[in-house]
């Protein structure tokens, strides 16, 4: 596969990280999420399949609370997030509402797509959502997912969530948006000299080596957990592309095969 492939993308996630949606002073960012909602809106208008997998409840529960910092309690983390996702789908069904698009919120954990049965549930619960012409948007279930050894609900982060809706859904291509042009060969906000990779098509040790972890106090995984959601989306056949979620407009040019980001396909 080769960017080329994009062009014939039709079925297409996108995954948005809590760093392009809040700003560094907490607050939402609200052209951003304008810009989303317009470029996705208007890319399932023109016969796209669009499914958006977002992060930010924390993120939008501490602005909703005036807090600055994320608590180290998991209770007060769960807490937060049930707080911040009313906060967030309102807004999405807000702003994505102005541009006469519909939407449906899919909460989900591991183990619905750990059994077979539960997998399927939500695979054709996401075809009949994409079939009446609405986005799916969808974020872990983080109120209630919790990190027990025989009782594991958790997914881990939204690049993984990204990957797995990704398989689950049959669809063609995965477009993470995060706060960074792409992969670089070691961590840009440490060596001046790093230099963005066009293309990846093999996750190497040296790879996984050059990734560092979260660049803002509101990111999770780092770019270590977008490599191992790419690791997914290879295993399942699938393509990629890791690009800046300041710039939302380009996604069309990512579909259009232009070198935006960095492409991850075999
Ligand atoms: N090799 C690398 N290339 C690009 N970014 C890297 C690399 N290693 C570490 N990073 C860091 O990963 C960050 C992106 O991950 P993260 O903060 O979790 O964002 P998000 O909220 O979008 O998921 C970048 O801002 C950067 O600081
Ligand atoms: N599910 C969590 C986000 C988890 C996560 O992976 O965040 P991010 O690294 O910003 O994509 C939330 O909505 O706050």
């Amino acid at each position: 596969m080769n960017r080329e492939n994009l062009k014939t993308a039709k079925r297409i996630v996108i995954k948005i990280g809590t760093s392009s949606l809040i700003l560094d002073n907490g607050k939402i960012n609200l052209k951003n999420i304008d810009e989303l909602a317009f470029t996705l809106s208007s890319l399932q208008h023109e016969g796209y399949e669009i499914i958006l997998v977002t992060s930010g409840a924390i993120g939008v529960g501490l602005n909703v609370l005036g807090m600055t910092r994320r608590p180290s309690e998991i209770a007060q983390q769960q807490a937060l997030a049930a707080i911040g996702q009313v906060e967030l789908i309102s807004l999405y069904n807000q702003i994505f509402g102005r541009y006469q698009q519909k939407v449906s919120q899919l909460l989900l954990t591991n183990d619905v797509i750990a059994f077979p049965e539960s997998r399927k549930n939500a695979t054709e619960a996401l075809n009949a959502i994409l079939g009446l012409g609405i986005i799916p948007i969808i974020n872990e279930n983080d109120a209630v997912s919790v990190d027990e050894m025989d009782h594991r609900t958790k997914f881990g982060d939204n690049d993984r969530l990204g990957a797995i809706v990704t398989t689950i859904s049959d669809a063609d291509l995965l477009i993470m948006l995060s706060d960074i042009d792409g992969l670089y060969d070691k961590n840009p906000t440490i060596f001046d000299d790093a230099q963005l990779i066009d293309s990846v098509s093999e996750i190497t040790d040296t790879l996984m080596k050059s990734a560092g972890g979260a660049g803002s106090r509101f990111g999770t995984g780092g770019m270590t957990s977008k490599l191992e959601a790419a690791k997914i989306i290879f295993d399942a056949n699938k393509q990629m592309v890791l690009t800046n979620g300041a710039r939302i407009f380009e996604i069309r040019d990512i579909i259009s095969a232009k070198k935006k980001g960095t492409y991850f396909g075999q």
